[in-house]
């Protein structure tokens, strides 16, 4: 059994409640337990997920969050680095599944949201387990 911990960025409270819904069906349907930590917004993913990893508790992380377009440049920022931030976690070597939407609309991010529907969070759950798999078989 595998414990992974789910790492939100609680920027609209609906949406991650959804997001968090389908990553726990994964991961409970896949037999394994997880644990919330909870930040302001997406660019505190990257180094709160490399924070945990450091604890040595964790054998898989999902980030979860949603960056909705606004006004300004800023979306740029907050959507690349933290995804650019959540790849260097995996290429060294921590099992993270992406589950932060970086959408035009709040449309848009309800139907990526929800379980039902798109169920991303849902598929950034399977993305680490499977991160994980794969690191378990080819460990040295
Ligand atoms: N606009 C959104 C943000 N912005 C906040 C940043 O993520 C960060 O918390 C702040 O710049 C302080 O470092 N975050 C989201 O998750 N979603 C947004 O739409
Ligand atoms: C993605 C964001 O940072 C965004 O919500 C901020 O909105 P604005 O660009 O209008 O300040």
């Amino acid at each position: 059994m595998a414990h992974v911990l789910i790492a939100e960025a609680r920027f609209y409270d609906h949406l991650n409640d959804l997001l968090i819904a389908g990553a726990r069906r994964a991961i409970e349907a896949a037999g394994h337990t997880h644990e919330l930590v909870t930040v302001p917004g997406a660019l505190e993913l990257p180094p709160a997920i490399a924070r945990a990893s450091e604890a040595g508790r964790f054998d898989a992380y999902v980030a979860l969050g949603v960056v909705i377009r606004g006004e300004t440049y800023h979306f740029e920022i907050v959507a690349g680095e933290s995804a650019r931030g959540l790849m260097a976690l995996a290429l060294d070597g921590v099992a993270v599944g992406n589950g932060i939407l970086t959408v035009e609309n709040e449309e848009q991010a309800l139907v990526r949201a929800d379980p039902a529907a798109k169920d991303k969070g849902g598929e950034a759950a399977v993305a680490a387990l499977t991160l994980m798999t794969v690191a378990e078989r080819f460990a040295a």
